[in-house]
């Protein structure tokens, strides 16, 4: 599929109707992640054939993208019901298969590096401690071939930087959209 094509259906999804700041949530834009996983695929080949888990997978944006590329099995995991919800929407609508978990990440335990790529734009730990991290070691547990994010890995990348649109979604936001830098990690868990 071409990044446009990939895109262009990713900017059809629904996003979160009630987005919960505690939570953290804040969707991932049809631009940048087409990009990162267009790039996890065709520049490392980490989505094709694989089993790819998407960490906090929110309206289900990266795990939706992972499958359109033609990953073997998708996991979509997060501890809001109501953005599920929307995921399983959003999967149906583009005819995808998306198996979804609800469950806090801090207590996923799937018994074994049974995953091969874990993709995720977690909570950045701005509401809770921390939590940035726990999505880290989490990945790290699960993962037997590639994450896009792990600090204790056998090598760590920044592949690129990428805009970030953050509309306004809050009470507290002044503005109608923010665009911020942020970097593309890859990382490799030893190993692998
Ligand atoms: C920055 S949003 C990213 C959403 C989605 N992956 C995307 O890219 O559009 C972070 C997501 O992590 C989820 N989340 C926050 N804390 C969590 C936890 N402890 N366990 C599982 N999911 C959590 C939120 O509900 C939210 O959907």
């Amino acid at each position: 599929m071409k990044l446009k094509q990939l895109e262009g259906l990713l900017g059809n999804l629904q996003q979160f109707s009630n987005p919960k700041v505690e939570l953290e949530q804040y969707p991932t834009g049809p631009h940048i992640a087409s990009r990162v996983l267009y790039t996890a695929e065709n520049s490392f080949g980490d989505v094709g054939d694989r089993v790819v888990a998407d960490f906090g997978c929110g309206c289900g944006t990266l795990g939706i993208a992972a499958a359109l590329l033609g990953a073997e099995h998708v996991v979509g995991i997060d501890v809001d019901s109501q953005s599920l919800e929307i995921a399983s929407a959003n999967a149906e609508e583009l005819e995808v298969e998306l198996n979804l978990v609800q469950c806090d990440l801090g207590n996923l335990d799937f018994r074994g590096q049974i995953v091969d790529t874990v993709v995720m734009n977690p909570p950045f730990g701005t509401r809770k401690k921390g939590v940035d991290m726990e999505f880290l070691r989490v990945a790290l547990a699960h993962v037997k071939r590639a994450a896009l994010r792990d600090f204790n890995a056998s090598s760590a990348e920044v592949l690129c930087e990428l805009r970030y649109d953050v509309p306004h979604l809050y009470k507290f936001h002044k503005k109608k959209e923010v665009d911020i830098a942020v970097d593309l990690w890859r990382f490799v868990p030893r190993g692998a």
